[in-house]
């Protein structure tokens, strides 16, 4: 059975995901992000599962970091859940004058809790999770959670299917140390972190690389690399797999320009194929090294 690291405790989204990720495995959580991946690169867990990004609030910013300081890690699978919330307090309780919850879930809730709650102060606590242990132990009065953290936690809900924006949704990941990739599947995702030297259009020349091959991005965040004030490392994900013909000639073109961390290529949950320009397809790329091949062996021109 392999062991699971999640960003816990018990009842948040991303135990839901690592759930949906690792189904009958052994899971364990974790207090943080940084935890739940330390316990990987330690080698006490085989694989953990971290949230990355949401369509609301954007990146997960713990995440990022974690996985581009230490021991390099790669993501091998991701799931997307639909995020809604119920809003929980402890039976019987009653005026509500403080709201606890991870900030990306306050941040999804912000319109609800001042139309409803407008009296109670927003706590920001490590998980959503967390906040519901909060109410139980009395430190908070509701918790803004994950449905599922009632199944742990047997509180009262004020509130059920509570979302700002409809159709939220967040995109977790499950990350190993260094090994075999998953196989390509024509749609895949594939993640890198770029520290662009300190020069004039490094990120331009970044991107001209991918573009000039029509590879298509996903995402692209910028955090500071923490050392040097204004220095900042670049995540950016795109359509493809490392494995094809295409993304191998952009990945060493990249590697050449600047500090290249690999985050992984997996298929995306949303199972969209990549999209191919004309002349940017793997075929044109083994037929152009073909060509060359041949002209170097004098076999054409
Ligand atoms: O705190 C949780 O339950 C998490 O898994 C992180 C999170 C917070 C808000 C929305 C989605 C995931």
């Amino acid at each position: 059975m392999l062991r699971i690291a999640y960003f816990g405790p018990q009842g948040t989204f991303t135990e839901q995901a690592a759930r949906a990720l690792a189904p009958g495995e052994d899971l364990t959580p974790y207090e943080t992000v940084r935890l739940a991946l330390q316990a990987v690169r330690d080698g006490a867990a085989d694989a953990a599962c971290v949230p990355i990004e949401n369509s609301v609030e954007g990146v997960v910013p713990a995440t990022l970091d974690g996985l581009s300081d230490g021991d390099p890690l790669v993501a091998t699978a991701e799931t997307i859940l639909p995020i809604h919330f119920s809003v929980l307090k402890r039976p019987g309780s009653g005026e509500i004058r403080t709201v606890a919850s991870h900030p990306h879930a306050l941040a999804q809730v912000r319109e609800w809790l001042e139309a409803n709650l407008p009296d109670a102060t927003p706590v920001a606590s490590s998980s959503t999770a967390a906040a519901a242990v909060g109410v139980v132990e009395g430190d908070f009065d509701a918790a803004v959670s994950a449905p599922v953290a009632n199944e742990h936690y047997q509180l009262e809900e004020l509130a059920t299917g509570v979302a700002d924006v409809r159709d939220a949704q967040t995109r977790f990941l499950m990350v190993r140390r260094p090994g075999e990739l998953p196989a390509p599947t024509g749609a895949d995702r594939t993640s890198i972190v770029a520290a662009a030297v300190n020069r004039t259009g490094t990120l331009s020349d970044l991107l001209v690389e991918l573009a000039g091959r029509g590879i298509n991005l996903t995402r692209i965040d910028a955090r500071p690399t923490r050392n040097n004030f204004g220095e900042y490392r670049f995540f950016i994900d795109f359509e493809g797999h490392l494995a094809e013909p295409r993304i191998i000639d952009a990945m060493t073109a990249l590697r050449r320009r600047c500090h290249l961390r690999f985050l992984g290529s997996h298929p995306r949950a949303d199972e969209v194929v990549a999209t191919i320009e004309d002349g940017a397809g793997n075929q044109d790329f083994l037929d152009a090294q073909a060509w060359v091949d041949a002209v170097l062996k004098g076999e054409g021109a």
